[in-house]
């Protein structure tokens, strides 16, 4: 991909895709990282060998792509201070932040821009990004494969046409690593209370959890066929998925990935309002 990529913010999502990029053989002096103090800027530094920079309008100077990677509450801030030097350059924008929609960059730009909204998430880092995007009416068919050139680099990409979608992929993909992540914890905590050590625990399921995702990937069966599969007639496995079901877990999923889509919603609410 002969393209410089400017990261705006070189916090956790930033790094996690910068280091997925450098991993799949992105050129490190194609891309720049920006943040206001150099100890923030260290460890992209050290760690993927990209350009730094504390000055955001220096940064993107020379950027074919300019990804918004800071926190949605400081994105006016960010935004309204590169207004000149986007108006300039013209960059593709590429925004990670949840709660905010490509309209109200758009603005805070100065308007006029090719701007994709993009929701990934951090197994970017190692390859196994998910993301969602969607692109504005000013992104080009060349700009928008840059955009999921750039994302595939580092896992799936799909599209949304719709863009009140993107608050479901946060929701779905986004946030998700982190409710992963609590099923190991909770895995973890239980298997010690039944007698396991918990670094034994904690690789078996890890494992687990990665073997049941391949499969998933791999298989031409759906979930509940593999889910069948394990389930012996008077087994284990029927009595802990019906304990799952009686304590009515599909629910508690369903609500909480509601939550987070209403979050996304309110957010977006409150900070373009301002
Ligand atoms: N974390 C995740 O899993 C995901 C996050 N996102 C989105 O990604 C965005 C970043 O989130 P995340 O990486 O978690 O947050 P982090 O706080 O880890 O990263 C944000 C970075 O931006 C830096 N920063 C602050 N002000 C500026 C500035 N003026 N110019 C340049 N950089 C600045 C911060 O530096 P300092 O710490 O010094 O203030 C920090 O390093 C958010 O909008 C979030 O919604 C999207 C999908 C997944
Ligand atoms: O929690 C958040 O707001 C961000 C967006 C998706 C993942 N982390």
């Amino acid at each position: 991909m002969a393209t410089n990529i400017t990261f705006i913010g070189a916090g956790n999502m930033a790094s996690a895709i910068i280091g997925g990029l450098i991993d799949s053989g992105i050129a490190p002096d194609s891309i720049t990282a920006t943040s206001p103090t150099e100890d923030m800027l260290r460890p992209v530094s050290q760690r993927f060998g990209v350009n730094t920079q504390t000055d955001n309008n220096a940064a993107i100077c020379n950027a074919d792509v300019v990804v918004l990677a800071v926190k949605p509450q400081i994105m006016r801030d960010v935004c309204e201070a590169m207004q000149e030097t986007v108006l300039q350059q013209r960059p593709l924008i590429v925004s990670i932040a949840a709660g905010l929609d490509a309209e109200t960059i758009n603005q805070w730009l100065g308007g006029g821009h090719a701007v994709v909204r993009c929701m990934p998430n951090t197994p970017s880092l190692v390859g196994y990004g998910a993301s969602g995007l969607f692109a504005n009416q000013a992104v080009t068919s060349e700009q928008r494969d840059t955009a999921a050139q750039m994302m595939e680099a580092v896992g799936i990409v799909e599209w949304v046409e719709d863009e009140a979608l993107i608050d479901a992929v946060i929701a779905v993909s986004g946030s998700a690593p982190a409710y992963f992540f609590l099923m190991f914890e909770a895995m973890e905590e239980a298997a010690v209370k039944l007698g396991l050590p918990a670094d034994t625990a904690r690789r078996l399921a890890i494992q687990t959890a990665l073997g049941a995702a391949t499969m998933a990937q791999r298989s031409e069966d759906t979930p509940a066929t593999l889910k069948q599969n394990v389930m012996s007639p008077g087994g284990t496995t029927e009595r802990a998925i019906q304990h799952m079901e009686d304590a009515e877990l599909r629910k508690t999923i369903a609500d909480a990935m509601q939550a987070c889509a209403d979050r996304a919603q309110a957010m977006s609410k409150e900070l373009s309002a301002g």
